[in-house]
This record gives structure tokens, sequence and C-alpha cells, in this order.
């Protein structure tokens, strides 16, 4: 048996059938173990928005470990801790005027989208949640109940409840009053909806196909949240730390969540961590009400910590995002005009880009067909359909014309079967 028969015997349940062992990996690329190099255009799912092994947080991890820095302190005080907080204070909350309290909610995105749910709830006293269609929130019952994806819903093998989804934006786009159906059903006392205690969204849906809502439907959903007396709760796990060019993705529509989920990039270098921000007067739970055992590993608050201090004290990662992020947006719109029979959309916001092909049949064999030239994507979407580029933020911009030109050689030949 080879070893990629028995990982694939041993672990099942794994959906990325990548047909290679990876063993190394370098900013944006991948070395598999037999030597041959990737170009990583899937980032850990947005994990890794500043690279593999990023030589800055390396430095700083390796500095920690060796003067033996506590590695797991569960809630005892940290100088790593201290310092993520005072850094994530100053470089990121201070100068966007925002006041929120940290909780440490666990480990992963999941954890940070849990403890908003459960504190919304506490806070309010009441059930349910409002989400959106195509949404993904994470695998936990609380998280899942909010995900629109039903195969993924169908896992947890009993109804999941008091959660209500509405048209996400990109249903609308113009054809509707925005919210004209949302706000019915809230104003309608027997429609059983009209006291929710939140609303949960992602400013542009990853798992969901990239689907990028307007600011303006992001501001009209934050009003009438207020109007009503809603919770909103923003999942910023994949599209946070600026990977929609600002730090946090709802920046530009000037926004103000009650709660704000993130995990994925905010280690910094691949390491599990996970905050949520609540607004001061929700930060209700009282010690050990909402606990677990890694909740804060210090070597993730280290590189998290450099990883503010080298990226965001300046807005140069901001502006290269969005630089290519456009050339991405750009050479994608290029390929949905020289196919106007394939039906293809061009979609996304920063460097979070989707090509949506007519079907994930389609949209998989580029994936494959980039696979064999040396470049890895995945694809989103409810059918799959979408293929789906969340390269490091820290990509050149050769190596994002490499790229591209892969995925332009790719879509030409699927294209031309
Ligand atoms: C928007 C969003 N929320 C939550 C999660 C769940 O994060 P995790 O997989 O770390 O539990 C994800 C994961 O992809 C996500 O994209």
């Amino acid at each position: 048996m080879s070893i990629f028969e028995t990982l694939e015997s041993e672990v099942r349940s794994y959906s990325r059938g990548w047909p290679t062992v990876f063993d190394r990996a370098q900013g944006s690329w991948l070395y598999a173990e037999d030597g041959k190099a990737y170009l990583d255009f899937f980032a850990g799912a947005g994990a890794l928005n500043y690279g593999h092994n990023n030589p800055v947080l390396k430095k700083a991890l390796i500095d920690y470990i060796s003067r033996d820095g506590v590695t797991h302190a569960l809630d005892m005080y940290t100088v790593a801790k201290r310092d993520f907080l005072e850094t994530l204070n100053d470089v990121i909350l201070k100068p966007r005027e925002m006041d929120y309290k940290v909780i440490f909610p666990g480990p992963g995105g999941a954890n940070a989208v849990e403890a908003a749910l459960k504190l919304a709830r506490k806070v309010t006293g009441k059930e349910s949640v409002i989400n959106f269609t195509n949404a993904f929130h994470g695998m936990t019952l609380g998280a899942l109940s909010v995900t629109g994806n039903s195969m993924k819903r169908g896992g947890a093998g009993i109804p999941l409840v008091h959660a209500t989804p509405m048209p996400y934006d990109k249903y609308f786009d113009g054809a509707y009053p925005d919210f004209l159906y949302f706000e019915r059903l809230l104003e309608d006392s027997g429609s059983g909806l009209n006291e929710p205690a939140a609303v949960i969204v992602e400013s542009v849906q990853g798992e969901g196909g990239i689907n990028a809502a307007r600011i303006e439907w992001l501001q009209g959903l934050a009003e009438l949240c207020k109007r009503h007396n809603i919770l909103l709760i923003l999942d910023d796990v994949q599209m946070g730390c600026g990977r929609t060019g600002p730090f946090f993705s709802f920046e530009e529509a000037g926004i103000e969540p009650d709660m704000i989920c993130l995990s994925k990039s905010i280690g910094g270098y691949g390491l599990p961590l996970a905050i949520t921000l609540v607004r001061p007067d929700l930060d209700v739970w009282s010690p050990g009400e909402h606990n677990g055992t890694f909740r804060g590993i210090n070597p993730a608050f280290v590189t998290a910590t450099e990883a503010l201090r080298t990226y965001w004290r300046d807005d140069e990662l901001e502006k290269s995002t969005k630089a290519k992020g456009e050339r991405v947006g750009a050479v994608f719109n290029e390929l949905v005009e020289a196919h106007p029979d394939a039906n293809l959309v061009a979609k996304g916001r920063g460097l979070a880009r989707g090509l949506e092909f007519p079907s994930g049949e389609v949209a998989g064999k580029v994936c494959a067909a980039a696979f064999d030239r040396g470049l890895l994507m995945e694809t989103s979407g409810p059918d799959g359909e979408v293929v789906k580029l969340l390269p490091a933020l820290t990509t050149t911009d050769a190596e994002v014309e490499q790229g591209l030109e892969i995925i332009k050689n790719c879509v030409e030949s699927v294209l031309s079967r």
C-alpha cells in the first residue's frame, strides 16, 4: 500500500484529495515529498494570509521557544497574552476607534461563532438567529445550525433548529427592495421570527462561493438590526485579517457589528487561535461560564502579535492586496468576456476571488488541471461550481501572474474539450 493509500484509508472523511504528500512549505509554495513545487492559491483556506513559514513570524516563534516561553497556560496571565491584547488594541482597535472586549472562545473559527451565538442568546434571552443562504460558519452544532449547506447540515444527523435563513445579497442584486421580506417577517408577530436574538453574516461568503455582499447591502443590514434591536454578529473568520484589503472585511461599509468572530489568519503562522470581539456591555459571562483547555496557545499569541506589528502598522498590505485582487479580477473578467457561451461569472473582493462555472464538474476539472500544472486551488459554492482563489496576501506580483497564466491555460483547455 502506498503512503497515499494508507493516509486515505486512515482519514476517510478528508475532502481534499490532492494526490500527493506534502512535506515543506515556504511563502506561497508547498513542496511535495517527491520534490514537486506547488504554487499555493489555497493558503490553508485563509489561515495563511502571511504565507507559509513567514520568516519574520518564524523568528519570533523560534526566539520565544528558545527562551522557554510558556506554551500552554490555560487562563493564566502570560506575557505573550498581554502583548497580543495590547498590540490588538494599539494597532487594530484604537486607530479604528473600536471598543470591544476580547473573548477567547477556543482554538478555531467554529468556537468563535459558537461563543457569539451563545452570548447573544444569553444576553437577549431569545432563541432564534437569522442566517443567510449559502452561509458557512463552522461544523459544531450551533455553528452548523446557521450554516446553509445542506450536505454539511446533514452530517449532524438531527434537525438543526432555531435558525432561519434569509436570502443573501447576490440573490437580490437590485431586483427587489433588499430587506422587504425580512422586515415583513420581523413585523409579523405570528411569524415566530419577530424576535431573533441575532443576525449572523459574512461580508463575503467564502465557502458559499465567494459571494461579495454590496457595501450598501451590509449598511442596510446593520441599519435593520439597529431598528429592530437585533445583535449583529459579523463572521470575519475567513475574510478578516486583510483578506479583502482592510483588516476587517466590513470596514468600507462603516458598520459597527455587535460581535466579530476572527480566527484562521489571526494566529499568523497557521497556529490555532480564535477571538470573539464583543461590545463591552455584552461581556456578561462570569469566569468559568464559557471556558476550555485550548483558549489561547501562547506560541500563537507570539506569531499573532508579530503579524499585527509587521503588517498592520501602515496600509501597505491593504493597498497591495487590493491591487493584486484587482489584477486577478481583471483577468477573470477577460475570461468571462472571452467565453460568452460558457456562462462564467467573476466574483470577489480583495484577494478573495472566484470564477463561477455552470457546474461543479467543470470547476473541478479546472482545479484538477491546475494541480497537474503545479497550482493549488479548491472549489466552493453549493455545488462546488466556483474556482476559489485565496492566495497568501504576501504572494508576489510575479507569483500572481504565474498563477493566473496557469488558470488561463486550464480554463481554455477545459472549455475547449
Ligand atoms: C466564515 C467562516 N466561519 C467559521 C469557519 C469555521 O472555522 P473552523 O474551521 O476553524 O472551525 C469558517 C471555516 O472555513 C469560515 O469560513
